[in-house]
This record gives C-alpha cells, structure tokens and sequence, in this order.
C-alpha cells in the first residue's frame, strides 16, 4: 500500500515527507524529484518568499546507490527562509509574557485562509500557529511526493501532464494536441498554451496586484496511456475519479473538480456525452473522450482529463474586513506577504496529486515489491486488455 505522512511548518526549518510502498530498485535521485519543485516553485503572481527559495529534495532513507531499497524513502526539502524567522519560530518555550509581547502576534484572521476556525478548533490565540500549517508551502512536499511517483509510473510508460485554462477570467479556449501542451507548460510562466493569452494573464495578474486583489483560475491535468480497469465500481472508496477529486480538492484553494467536458455535460444530451465504443486492432477505443477516461469509477484506457478550479488567493494587500480575536473590535484583516495569484504553482501540484492517485492505485492492484515484478505484471496484463 501506498501511503505518506507530510512535517513542517511554512517557516520552520524544513518540510519533512516519508512515503511507504515504494518497490524496490527504482532508480530515484534527488535532481530529478527537484526538477518538479522547482517547477511548483515558479509561476506569475507569486510573492517575494518565492525568490527567497531555492527548493530542493535531500532524500534521507530508503535509497542506497541511486536505486530504492523497499524500505520508506524520506524526503527532505529545506525552508532557506527560516533563517529569518529563528525567533518567530524558535521551538524552545518562552516565557508567557515574551510570548504576548513577540511582534507579528496575528490576531485578525483573514476571511477565506483557516486563521479563524483553526484558531478556534485548536485553541490558539495566535494564529500564526494556524497559518504556519495551513500554509501551502506544504505542497511542496506533496509536489516532491508526486515526483516520486511520476518517476515510477514514467517506468510504466504513462505520464501526466497539466496547463493552465484559465486566470482571472482570462481563458485559454483552444483546442490543442498533447504535443501542443508539453512543448508550452514548462517554458511559460503561465503554463498556458496561446502566447496571446499568455500576455493577457499576464495583465490580469499586475492589475490585480496593482488593486490589492487576487485572482484564481483553471486547470487541466491529462494522464496518458493509462491502461483500462483501474479504480472500480464495486465500492465508493474505490472509484478512481473519487479519490483522484479527494485529492485534488485536499490542495490549498481547490474548490472544484470536473472530468472530461465536466459542468458542461449538464446541457448536453447522452448522445454527446457518452462516447461511442471502437475495437481497432489495437484493442478498444472511444472515438470521443468527452468523460474524461472514466466509466463506473475506472480508467477506460482514454486519456484522463481533469479541470480543477482555484479560488482567489485570500490573503489581500487591500484587506477585508475582519475581527480582532482578543478586542473582538471591527478591523481589517492582517496583510502577510503573499502571492496574488498562484494557478500556475498550483497546476503542478494538482498534476503531482494526480500522479500520486495512479500510483496509489497501480501499486494496489498490481502488488508488487520490486519494479521488475510490476514492469512484468503491468505489460500481462496490457495484453491482457488489449485482446479483451
Ligand atoms: C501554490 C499555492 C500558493 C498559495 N499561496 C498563497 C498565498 O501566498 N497567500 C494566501 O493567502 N494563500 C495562498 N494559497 C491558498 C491558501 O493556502 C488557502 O486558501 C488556505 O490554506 C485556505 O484553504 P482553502 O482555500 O482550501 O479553504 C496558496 C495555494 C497554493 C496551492
Ligand atoms: C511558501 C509557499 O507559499 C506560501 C503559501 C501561503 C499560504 O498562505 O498558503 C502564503 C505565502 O507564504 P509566505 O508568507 O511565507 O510568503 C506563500 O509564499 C510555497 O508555495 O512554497
């Protein structure tokens, strides 16, 4: 079984994942999984601490000589910004009274970020001892988690790719080939395929910044070659599209998910929706992927199409109204550095939980403990499907 358990605080000295159920002789090396966050790390709109940032994985167990031993791998990823917050963070107690006098005590929770209510469930009268946690920097571990499996599922020949859609309003409406994607999403900083519309993004995001706002979007992950039958209908828990939207929800700022033509199958007839069944030679085939790559909670061998949505980031430089905890005075919420708009970042998370959701699957159906033994039952059971 496939599991991993994220540490660390936003500004404590380092992000902390073990990841369990990784077979062994996989070869798995620190660049390649920094090659992924250094990705996430990017984007226009992102704030200052982005720059301050240089995130790269240490892995820490469960490698020996560049190949995985079956045992857990621990990643490393270290805050290069904790350095500036040694007081602020310091983990040995203080004294009561130094602790109300410490500056940059938070005490007016912003609407839309887990300050208020996390105060409350956890009884914290400071809420940096929320943010610090519910801050998305630990998607920077979920991205190093991800690129593990990418690595894995790439040995299996599927690989899983995003673009950004949409940024402010701004949309991209192409319609454009998997070649069309791959060679734009990593070269822009927009991760958008029309150059057009990349400026236009572009624009959105300064004037949002220049308002004070923030702006939210679109994305869309596809994951290829994935083989039929993965996931199944016999148990909620099991259907592969409702852990695939577990995940990409569980993302900071994620409120929705859709697959294939997703919202947009509200107004259309069956006729368009369902896509009509083909046998080519090559085994089964839909002659439209309106669903996404999914029937009854399982991979139908199309692509697999997932559009997330991201809300706008709730940090804002012109804050809205909020109460002080401690007064319970009317007032503006507190201003933390931050980015305005983060689609692009968060396109490669959502990208990298999709990745994990695969692998997740993957590794429970085809139970292996060595990558010899899973490259041997994937490529049996392929031809298996193909000649159905
Ligand atoms: C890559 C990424 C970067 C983010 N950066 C910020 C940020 O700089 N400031 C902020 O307030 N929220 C940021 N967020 C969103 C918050 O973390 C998120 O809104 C918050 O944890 C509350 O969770 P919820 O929006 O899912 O309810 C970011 C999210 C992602 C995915
Ligand atoms: C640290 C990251 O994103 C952070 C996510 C975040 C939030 O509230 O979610 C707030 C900001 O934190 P800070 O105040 O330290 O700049 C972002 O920079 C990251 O993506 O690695």
């Amino acid at each position: 079984m496939l599991r991993f358990l994220t540490a660390g605080e936003s500004h404590g000295p380092q992000l902390t994942v073990i990841i369990e159920g990784i077979p062994a002789n996989l070869y798995l090396t620190g660049e390649a999984i920094s090659k992924e966050l250094f990705k996430r790390q990017g984007g226009y709109g992102r704030g200052r601490r982005m720059q301050i940032e240089k995130d790269t994985v240490e892995i820490m167990s469960g490698v020996r000589h560049g190949y995985t031993l079956g045992s857990p791998v621990t990643l490393v990823v270290t805050n290069d910004d904790h350095k500036h917050w040694l007081n602020i963070m310091g983990v040995a107690p203080i004294e009561e009274s130094a602790q109300a006098n410490m500056k940059r005590v938070i005490t007016k929770p912003r609407p839309g970020h887990a300050d208020l209510v996390g105060g409350m469930k956890y009884n914290h009268r400071d809420l940096r001892n929320v943010l610090e946690r519910s801050s998305a920097r630990e998607t920077a571990a979920r991205v190093a988690v991800g690129a593990v499996c990418r690595i894995l599922l790439d040995q299996l020949d599927i690989e899983v790719i995003s673009r950004v859609k949409s940024i402010g309003g701004v949309k991209d409406k192409g319609v454009y080939t998997i070649d069309e994607i791959k060679a734009k999403n990593d070269s822009n900083d927009v991760r958008v395929v029309d150059d057009a519309v990349a400026q236009q993004m572009r624009d959105c995001i300064d004037e949002a910044k220049k308002a004070g706002d923030s702006i939210g979007g679109e994305v869309e992950v596809t994951a290829l070659n994935v083989p039929a039958g993965l996931g199944s209908y016999v148990h909620y828990d099991r259907k592969l599209d409702g852990r695939i939207a577990q995940s990409v929800v569980s993302i900071n700022a994620f409120k929705g998910v859709s697959f294939g033509a997703g919202f947009n199958m509200a107004d259309m007839p069956g006729s368009e929706v369902q896509d009509p069944i083909a046998y080519n030679g090559e085994g089964y085939t839909r002659l439209s992927n309106h669903l996404g790559g999914f029937e009854g909670g399982m991979t139908n061998g199309m692509p697999i199409v997932v559009n997330a949505v991201m809300k706008p980031i709730p940090t804002l430089y012109k804050p809205l109204q909020s109460v002080d905890i401690e007064t319970k005075a009317v007032y503006q919420a507190s201003i933390e550095r931050s980015d305005s708009c983060a689609v692009p970042a968060a396109s490669i998370v959502c990208e990298h939980a999709v990745a994990f959701e695969l692998t997740r699957v993957i590794l429970e159906e085809f139970q292996s403990n060595y990558m010899e033994q899973l490259i041997e039952q994937m490529t049996v059971y392929r031809a298996r499907v193909k000649a159905f």
